[in-house]
C-alpha cells in the first residue's frame, strides 16, 4: 500500500517479548507493500526525539513498549501539526491504558487491527507542560514506582497496605491543598489523590474509574484525605479494600480541567513515571488530541 510506517520498540520493556513480535509486524506491512523503518530505543526519552522528528514524514507510528514508551511517544507526537497514526503493541508489566482500549498483546491481531482500520480520536491529559495518557497521581506511594509487576498490581491496595504499615500516623502525608475544579474550590488535607483517564490504573478496575471513557474530555478525580488517628486509617483502608468511595474521607468528581494548589512542593507521578514535583498543577483534558488505530 505504500504507506510510511515507523515503529518505535522499547527492547527493555516488560520481559523484552517485543522483540519476536517485530518480525511478525514487518513481515505483515512487507507483504502489504508498505515501507518500514525500525528505530529501537536506546535510553529514557529517545522516544520523544524519535517520535517528534520523525512522526511528521509517516503515515503510521506503530508503538512496542510499556506504558513508559507510550506515554514518550505521546508526548512526542501531541505537538506536531501533522500527526501520524498511532498503533500500539503493549509489552511492558502493566499496559493500563492498552487495557482499557482492549489492545491485544498479540502482533497478529494488531496487525489484523491496523488492516482494518479503525482510527479511535483519543483524550490526553497534559500536566503543566508534559503530557500523560492514563494517570497523573500524588501522595502516599509516589515516592516509589507502583508499576513494579509484583510488589503492586493494585494500586488502591498498596495505599491501603502502605497505610497499614505506618504505624505512626505522622508519617503519612498531609498536603493541604486547594483544589479548583468545575467552579469550586475545595480546601483540605490530602494524603492521596489521583486525576485519571483510564478504565484501570495499575492493572486494577477502580472507584474512580469503571465509568471512564476514552473520548469524552472528562478525567475522574479521586482525592482521600489524611486521616487523624488509626481509626480513621481503619475506616479508609476498609473503604479501598472494598473499592468503594467513603465520602467522608474521599473526594470523587469528573471534569475537564483543575488545578491543584499547595504551599509545599508536592511529587507527582505521570504515568507511573516521575512526574517532578510542583506547588501548582494545572491539569486539562485534551479532547482527542491524538488518534489511535484501535
Ligand atoms: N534501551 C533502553 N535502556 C533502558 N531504558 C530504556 C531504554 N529504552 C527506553 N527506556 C526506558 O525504559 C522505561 C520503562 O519502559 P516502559 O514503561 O515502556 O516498560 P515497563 O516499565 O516494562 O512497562 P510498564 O510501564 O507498562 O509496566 C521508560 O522510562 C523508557 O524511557
Amino acid at each position: 500500500m505504500n504507506r510510511n510506517v515507523m515503529i518505535i520498540m522499547n527492547p527493555k520493556a516488560g520481559k523484552g517479548n517485543g522483540k519476536s513480535a517485530l518480525f511478525t509486524i514487518c513481515d505483515r506491512f512487507s507483504k502489504a507493500q508498505d515501507h518500514v523503518h525500525v528505530y529501537i530505543t536506546q535510553s529514557k526519552g529517545h522516544a520523544i526525539t524519535l517520535s517528534k522528528e520523525l512522526g511528521p514524514s509517516h503515515d503510521i507510528l506503530l508503538c512496542i513498549g510499556g506504558d513508559g514508551t507510550w506515554n514518550e511517544v505521546i508526548n512526542g507526537v501531541l505537538p506536531l501539526s501533522t500527526q501520524p497514526h498511532l498503533a500500539y503493541l503493549p509489552s511492558g508489566t502493566v499496559n493500563d491504558f492498552a487495557s482499557t482500549l482492549k489492545i491485544s498483546k498479540s502482533p497478529e491481531k494488531l496487525m489484523d487491527t491496523i488492516e482494518r482500520w479503525n482510527p479511535f480520536a483519543c483524550d490526553i491529559g497534559l500536566f503543566n507542560t508534559r503530557y500523560f495518557t492514563y494517570v497523573a497521581a500524588f501522595g502516599i506511594f509516589t515516592d516509589v514506582s507502583y508499576s513494579t509487576p509484583q510488589q503492586s498490581k493494585n494500586m488502591f491496595g498498596k495505599v491501603a497496605y502502605y497505610l497499614e504499615g505506618m504505624k505512626q500516623l505522622a508519617n503519612i502525608p498531609r498536603y493541604h491543598i486547594k483544589l479548583h475544579v468545575n467552579g469550586e474550590t475545595i480546601e483540605d488535607d490530602y494524603m492521596f489523590g489521583c486525576i485519571t483517564n483510564s478504565k484501570y490504573v495499575a492493572g486494577f478496575t477502580t472507584v474512580s474509574t469503571k465509568h471512564a471513557q476514552l473520548d469524552d474530555g472528562l478525567f475522574e478525580i479521586l482525592m482521600i484525605r489524611t486521616p487523624n488517628n488509626p481509626l480513621d486509617a481503619q475506616v479508609i483502608i476498609a473503604a479501598l479494600l472494598k473499592r468503594e468511595v467513603n465520602h467522608d474521607w474521599m473526594y470523587f468528581t469528573t471534569a475537564s480541567s483543575l488545578d491543584i494548589e499547595s504551599i509545599e512542593d508536592i511529587p507527582w507521578t505521570l504515568d507511573g513515571e516521575d512526574g517532578g514535583s510542583t506547588t501548582l498543577a494545572h491539569i486539562e483534558n485534551k479532547n482527542k488530541a491524538v488518534t489511535i488505530l484501535v
